[in-house]
């Protein structure tokens, strides 16, 4: 049976630190993996990246210093995959995915947007973690040049209209408040849509 494509997909922007992870894992959890999945662009980059290098992909996922040791060097190793094909990465991360609702929670490129666009020119919603640099510096964050002025980091920082802003300086009252208006739009397009997906419908 052939599985209805998705109604909705958010996606997620943010710089390092910023909050992307937490605030996606979040979402996910609040309206379950029957209705939402997150989608790491990232994740099919440092399988392979791993995969050619002999490293720990597990440990690149995470979020410790080790991945921090070969982001620079990921960085253009992905760069040289998406010269190439610039939807590379964006149709392996959504190759598995049925639910409804999908969180791409780290596309970084003026690319990664122009694919979900083009290929779901209804569906996409452009989403922005912003934190404040002491925010992201409490987290772990140390500026790195090549890295913080590149485009991994500042490619999306103009030119792009977002749809939401999510400011996620650490007080939960404040991102709740966020997280409650994008409920309500994943809501609003599950509800709309529910004869042409699953009908599951988010518990919110
Ligand atoms: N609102 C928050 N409250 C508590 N911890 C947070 C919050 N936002 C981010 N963090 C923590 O800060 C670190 C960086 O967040 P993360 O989501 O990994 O950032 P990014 O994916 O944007 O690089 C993680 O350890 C995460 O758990
Ligand atoms: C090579 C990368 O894909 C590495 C991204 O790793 P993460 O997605 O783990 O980064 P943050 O969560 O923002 O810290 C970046 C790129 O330019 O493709």
């Amino acid at each position: 049976m052939a599985v209805a494509g998705p109604v909705l997909i958010l996606l997620f922007s943010g710089k390092r630190k910023s909050g992307k992870d937490y605030v996606t894992d979040l979402i996910r959890e609040k309206l379950g993996a029957d209705v939402c999945c997150v989608l790491r662009l990232s994740a099919p980059l440092k399988e392979q990246y791993a995969q050619e290098r002999g490293l720990d992909f597990t440990e690149l996922l995470g979020a410790g210093r080790y991945k921090e040791q070969y982001r620079a060097d990921m960085i253009q190793w992905g760069e040289r995959k998406r010269e190439q094909d610039p939807g590379f990465f964006c149709r392996l991360a959504i190759r598995d995915a049925t639910q409804p609702v999908w969180i791409v929670s780290d596309a970084r490129r003026a690319s990664d947007l122009q694919w979900f666009w083009k290929e779901f020119p209804h569906q996409c919603h452009c989403v922005r973690v912003e934190a404040s640099e002491q925010s992201r510096v409490n987290r772990g964050w140390e500026f790195t040049a090549g890295i913080d002025d590149g485009e991994s980091e500042c490619g999306l920082d103009h030119g792009v209209q977002f749809d939401w802003m999510i400011h996620n300086d650490g007080d939960p009252a404040v991102l709740d408040e966020q997280l409650k208006e994008l409920f309500s739009l994943v809501c609003k397009h599950i509800t709309e849509n529910t004869n042409n997906s699953t009908g599951t419908a988010p518990k919110t």
